[in-house]
């Protein structure tokens, strides 16, 4: 363990005197359906390989509501979801969330309950919501319950997400998934060579 370089964390919990989180006002309303996080989103966007999560914003505008449909391809135990994949489904609904509220921002941190094993065929529904903003933090959380909405409680999650800026992906994305959003060699590489 000795190479292995140790992060600095703080806490997940919102201070208690931050400001309720308001709708951004680019993002759709209440009842609509969410849009995916990029077209190539394993968690959201209709491509093999994805949970293929579908979200629709609440009636406060803020909160979201998830759907995942889980399948065989996503046991673990027999016949039973696995951690991780409720896991990517809580950190695809809980950023969906927070896309109600700031425009680009990444996970940094996110803690997981799980409550009860997921039968493969139940559909599981998530709700989620941005609890506060302080500056680039952004603190969510949701739960997920089986088979209806405020039915029986699977997992619990609460999540911390950072704003980021469109430099971000111009940095980190690779080249080619980059130019096929429309940014060109030139952009990427100056985003690249900047401090
Ligand atoms: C051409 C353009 C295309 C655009 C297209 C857009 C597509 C839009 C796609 C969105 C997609 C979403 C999809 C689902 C969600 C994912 O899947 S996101 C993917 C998984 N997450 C990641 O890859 C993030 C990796 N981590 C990082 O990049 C960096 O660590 C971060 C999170 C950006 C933070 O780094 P940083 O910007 O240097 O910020 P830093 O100063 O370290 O931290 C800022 C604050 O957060 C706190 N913090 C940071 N990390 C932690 C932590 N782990 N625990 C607690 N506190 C923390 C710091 O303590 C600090 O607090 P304050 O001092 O301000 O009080």
């Amino acid at each position: 363990m000795g190479n292995v370089r140790r992060v600095p964390t703080s806490t997940i919990e919102p201070p208690a005197d931050a400001e309720a989180p308001r709708r951004h006002p680019k993002a759709p309303g209440p009842g609509e359906r969410t849009r995916e996080h990029h077209s190539q989103c394993r968690g959201c966007a209709d491509v093999p390989g994805s949970l293929r999560i579908r979200s629709w914003v609440e009636d406060d505008g803020v909160s979201v509501r998830s759907r995942f449909d889980v399948l065989d391809e996503h046991q673990g135990g027999p016949g039973l979801l696995h951690g991780g994949l409720l896991m990517t489904a809580f950190d695809d609904a809980l950023g969906t969330a927070h896309t109600q509220v700031v425009r680009a921002a990444v996970t940094a941190r996110m803690e997981t309950d799980f409550r009860r094993p997921v039968p493969v065929g139940t559909t599981l529904w998530l709700r989620s919501r941005v609890d506060a903003v302080v500056g680039r933090k952004v603190y969510t959380s949701g739960v997920a319950y089986l088979g209806e909405l405020d039915g029986e409680v699977a997992g619990t999650a609460r999540a911390l997400f950072v704003k980021v800026g469109a430099e971000h992906f111009l940095k980190h994305s690779r080249p080619e998934d980059l130019e096929a959003l429309g940014a060109s060699r030139e952009v990427i590489e100056a985003a690249r060579a900047a401090p």
